[in-house]
C-alpha cells in the first residue's frame, strides 16, 4: 500500500519513472522500520487545569515516508505554517501519511515534512503503529531530476541518508535537523 502511495505522489508531481520512490522502499536494503507507540492515559492532567502535557515531543519524521495508523484515541496534532497545532481526528479506519524529511529533499522542498506531536489525553489510553520507510544507508538523498525546473539549483548539499540518519540521532527530537544540509546561499528552504 505504502509503495502505491509513493507512486501516486512521483504521478502527482510528474516524476519519472513512477518507482523513483518506490524502488527505494523496496529494496531489500531499504532503511524501513515500524514502530509501536502506547500512550497511557494520564489523569493527572486534570490537576493541569488545561494545560498540555506532551506524549511525543515535537519533531519530522527523517525518513521517505511514515504511514500511520491509531486507535480511536485523540492526541496527534501538526503544526501549520503559522506556528499553531491542529489535532488530526483519530481514525482507526484511516491511514495518516506523513512526508519525512528525505522527501523533502527530493522533491526540493515541494512536499514538506510537516512537524507534529502527541499529546496526553486524560481518561484513554492511545496506541499507534507507524511504519517508516527510508532508503538504503548509501542512498544520495538529493532533489529528484525529472521534478526540477530549467536551471533550478538543489536547495541542499549532497547527503547520503546514513549522513543524514547519524546526524539527526545527534540532535534533540525538536531540532530542524534540515538546517545543517541547507544550501546557505540561493534563497533559504525555511522551515
Ligand atoms: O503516536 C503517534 O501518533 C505519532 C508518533 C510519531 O510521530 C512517531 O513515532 O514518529
Ligand atoms: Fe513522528
Amino acid at each position: 500500500m505504502t509503495f502505491e502511495v509513493v507512486e501516486l505522489m512521483a504521478d502527482g508531481l510528474k516524476i519519472e519513472p513512477r518507482d523513483a520512490l518506490s524502488r527505494l522502499l523496496r529494496d531489500e536494503k531499504s532503511d524501513s522500520c515500524f514502530r509501536l507507540n502506547h500512550y497511557p492515559p494520564c489523569p493527572e492532567l486534570q490537576a493541569l487545569g488545561g494545560r498540555n502535557l506532551i506524549g511525543f515531543g515535537e519533531h519530522t519524521d527523517p525518513q521517505i515516508i511514515s504511514v500511520l495508523r491509531s486507535n480511536n484515541t485523540s492526541g496527534l496534532q501538526i503544526c501549520l505554517r503559522d506556528k499553531t497545532w491542529v489535532s488530526v481526528p483519530p481514525d482507526q479506519t484511516s491511514f495518516f501519511i506523513n512526508v519525512g524529511d528525505a522527501l523533502q529533499v527530493m522533491t526540493n522542498g515541494r512536499l514538506r515534512s510537516v512537524r507534529h506531536r502527541v499529546l496526553a489525553e486524560s481518561m484513554r489510553s492511545r496506541v499507534s503503529m507507524i511504519y517508516f520507510g527510508g532508503p538504503p544507508l548509501n542512498e544520495k538523498i538529493a532533489p529528484l531530476a525529472s521534478l526540477m525546473a530549467k536551471g533550478e539549483e538543489s536547495l541542499y548539499e549532497e547527503f547520503t541518508w546514513w549522513e543524514y540518519k547519524t546526524s539527526a540521532y545527534k540532535s534533540r527530537l525538536g531540532d530542524y535537523r534540515l538546517g545543517l544540509f541547507e544550501k546557505k546561499t540561493g534563497g533559504a528552504a525555511g522551515q
